[in-house]
């Protein structure tokens, strides 16, 4: 029998929490505060692109076991258990996070409930986010009402969100009390059945984990792209390089590849966030190598438009630069701090007649920097395009036919800042082809790469 729960946020976070829970045999109503969304999401149509979610949202969108509101007594008046997943976005200063919509959404839910409620936060927040949340609930809980307050951040990924909510590598549950654990080991039963390990410790502890999760697969990354950049000035290899040190165990293949480095919603925000949360406490010179982190990666994108520069001989200008991918990553429509979209619209500052295609992101990205043009496909894109870049790896890039798209350019250039395009069948068909901090930026690297074309 499954359990009657409250998922405030309806985001990318928070739709899939509530059709995941769904799908663990749950009744979950949704809350949200965005009219439209809610409109959507409750009659079973995914607002954004998540692969797999569509479907498991019109299910049980259908079967009445997921419902979405704008009215949070609704869920008070529904369950006594609430997943907290509204968005922490970085606040202007460009430091820490602003959890002030976390702060409204529980003051907002907590003067309504009229029973004992465990409330479940699973947006990543600064250390110390739980305990002060504790206090509001303590002012304003109605009289003999008790809230606890608990912490499971959640470690999704978007483009696999389903997956990994389903079969995550792990579960943290931060709490005070043991009848949190056991409500929490309760609802995720059918996981902890399939033998998911669990993490049982205190809710500032678990804040950290996502903090920290997020700043290693950072700093895993920069690192990555340091190396592309020795490689770039030694004349080495770093696809070569990465390749070696990942078969090495204790390292690892996985957010090892090197090219325009990490965006989105998540990895630099929470970057900056752990900093600033060291920062607070008096710590923040065990952090302050994450600044250079950051640093590294940001050089990926002006390493690119630098490449696009040279390669159109030192000015874009009235030049047409086709962009293939405007998401920060394959698999999603979510352009929040993407790189492509960042070195598109640095072109098109330096006066390129900039063409975007992402099989999935224009309609995302032309909200954010309108002043593209955005098209429906990559013909379209590289239609007398003088230079073509790939800055998202979407797979149906890895087979386009560089013979056809030869024929539409104006000059056969490409630079693959994401390094997942084979190189010599792109050179066979006539192209110029250069990658980002790989091979062949003018270096001779290789016997491979020296190798005539047949
Ligand atoms: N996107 C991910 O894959 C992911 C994964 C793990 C953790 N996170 C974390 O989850 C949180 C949410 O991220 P997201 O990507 O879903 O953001 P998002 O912007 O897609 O969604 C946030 C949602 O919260 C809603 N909201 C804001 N204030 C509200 C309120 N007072 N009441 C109800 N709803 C409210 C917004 O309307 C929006 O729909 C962030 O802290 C993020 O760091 C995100
Ligand atoms: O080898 C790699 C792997 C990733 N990336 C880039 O890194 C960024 C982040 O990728 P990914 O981690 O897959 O995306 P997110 O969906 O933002 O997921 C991260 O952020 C989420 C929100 O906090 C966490 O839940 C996840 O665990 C964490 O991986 C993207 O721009 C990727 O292009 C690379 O450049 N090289």
């Amino acid at each position: 029998m499954g359990a009657r729960l409250g998922v405030i946020g309806a985001g990318y976070l928070g739709a899939t929490q509530a059709a995941c829970l769904a799908e663990l045999g749950h009744d979950v109503v949704a809350a949200d505060v965005d009219a439209a969304k809610v409109k959507a999401l409750d009659a079973g149509v995914l607002p954004f692109f998540e692969p797999r979610l569509a479907d498991l949202l019109y299910r049980h969108t259908s079967s009445g076991r997921l419902r979405f509101t704008t009215d949070l007594a609704e869920l008070a008046d529904h369950a006594d258990v609430h997943f907290v997943c509204v968005g922490t976005p970085q606040r202007p200063d460009g430091a820490a996070a602003d959890t002030s919509h976390v702060f409204s959404a529980v003051a907002d839910l907590v003067p309504r409930l009229t029973r004992a409620t465990l409330v479940v936060g699973k947006s990543t927040v600064p250390v110390g986010t739980a305990a002060q949340l504790g206090e509001l609930c303590d002012r304003l809980a109605p009289p003999g009402v008790a809230v606890e307050v608990a912490w499971s951040p959640e470690f999704t990924r978007e483009g696999h969100a389903v997956d990994d909510t389903l079969t995550p590598d792990r579960l943290v549950f931060g709490l005070t009390s043991t009848a949190a654990e056991r409500t929490l080991r309760g609802i995720y039963r059918g996981l902890l059945d399939a033998d998911v390990p669990v993490v049982v410790t205190d809710p500032a502890t678990s804040e950290l984990v996502k903090l920290a999760a997020n700043a290693f697969l950072a700093t895993k990354l920069s690192f990555a792209n340091a190396l592309a950049e020795l490689c770039e000035a030694a004349g080495g290899d770093v696809l070569a390089l990465t390749k070696a040190l990942g078969y090495d165990l204790r390292i690892g293949h996985r957010y090892l590849a090197p090219g325009l480095g990490f965006g989105g919603g998540c990895l630099p925000k929470d970057l900056r966030a752990l900093t600033a949360s060291a920062a607070d406490v008096g710590a923040e010179e065990a952090f302050a190598f994450l600044d250079h982190v950051d640093r590294i990666n940001t050089r990926r994108r002006q390493r690119t438009v630098a490449l696009a520069l040279e390669e159109c001989r030192g000015s874009v200008l009235a030049r047409r630069v086709a962009v293939l991918g405007a998401a920060f990553k394959p698999d999603t429509d979510d352009v929040r701090d993407s790189p492509a979209l960042d070195v598109a619209a640095r072109l098109h500052l330096q006066g390129a007649d900039v063409a975007v295609y992402d099989p999935r992101a224009n309609v995302t990205a032309a909200r954010v920097v309108p002043a593209l043009t955005y098209v429906d496909d990559v013909e379209a894109a590289v239609d007398g395009a003088h230079l073509v870049l790939h800055l998202t790896e979407w797979t149906e890039f890895a087979s386009l036919d560089p013979h056809r798209l030869h024929a539409l350019v104006a000059e056969p250039r490409i630079l693959d800042a994401r390094n997942t395009l084979d190189a010599e069948r792109w050179r066979r068909a006539g192209w110029s082809f250069r990658s980002l901090g790989a091979r062949n930026n003018g270096h001779r690297v290789g016997p491979d790469v020296l190798a005539p074309a047949p």
